[in-house]
């Protein structure tokens, strides 16, 4: 299987890479058009600044690729909120994949949220033999509120969207790579689409 991860500097890459290694496959770390194009699984990690990160997809055009593709994409946390419409950091326009906008926490909570959160109302193939309430790893200041693409939920000064899916495109607010078994299954479940 190939599987091709986005990279545009602004990755949690090496977590990625590890992650998958524990479940036996070999990512491709690349911004080359035909690799991504080709691979059969795309990865879209994302840590950081949405403004900046957008600007380097841009730098290497992967803002017009990333839409075109037609096998299963996965965004991650940032990845996620990229595949938006818009997210309120940085006043950025996303790439439009998903219906909905990313907006911050409001200072009623305690800003990123970082830790342990439970998913739940799970509606995907993409988590076969999760459990409804297992915790994942998130680390975000900034959340997609409840949406018709919602297809898990987490609760964290309201419900909102911890994944999202259209098509072949999915998001996750969590970072599978870091939650353990359970994440792992996740990504386990991604690969086997
Ligand atoms: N870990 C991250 O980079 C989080 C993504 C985004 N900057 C947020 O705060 O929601």
């Amino acid at each position: 299987m190939k599987i091709a991860i986005i990279d545009y500097d602004s990755g949690n890459i090496q977590s990625v890479l590890f992650a998958l290694e524990r479940l036996g496959f070999t990512g491709t770390v690349t911004n080359d058009w035909s690799k991504i194009k080709s691979a059969d699984k795309v990865l879209f990690p994302g840590v950081g600044e949405a403004g900046s990160a957008m600007k380097k997809l841009k730098e290497k055009g992967l803002d017009v690729l990333i839409p075109t593709l037609k096998q299963p994409v996965l965004g991650i946390c940032l990845g996620m909120q990229l595949l938006c419409k818009s997210t309120q950091e940085g006043n950025t326009e996303g790439l439009g994949i998903f219906n909905a906008n990313a907006i911050r926490f409001s200072n009623a909570v305690k800003v990123p949220q970082m830790g342990w959160n439970t998913i739940y109302d799970l509606n995907s193939p993409l988590f076969a033999n999760i459990k409804e309430n297992e915790y994942m790893y998130l680390v975000h200041s900034f959340y997609v509120p409840k949406c018709e693409e919602s297809i898990a939920t987490t609760n964290y000064e309201t419900e909102y969207s911890s994944a999202l899916q259209k098509n072949n495109f999915y998001g996750v607010q969590f970072h599978p790579e870091k939650s353990g078994k359970f994440g792992a299954q996740i990504l386990s479940n991604f690969l086997a689409l």
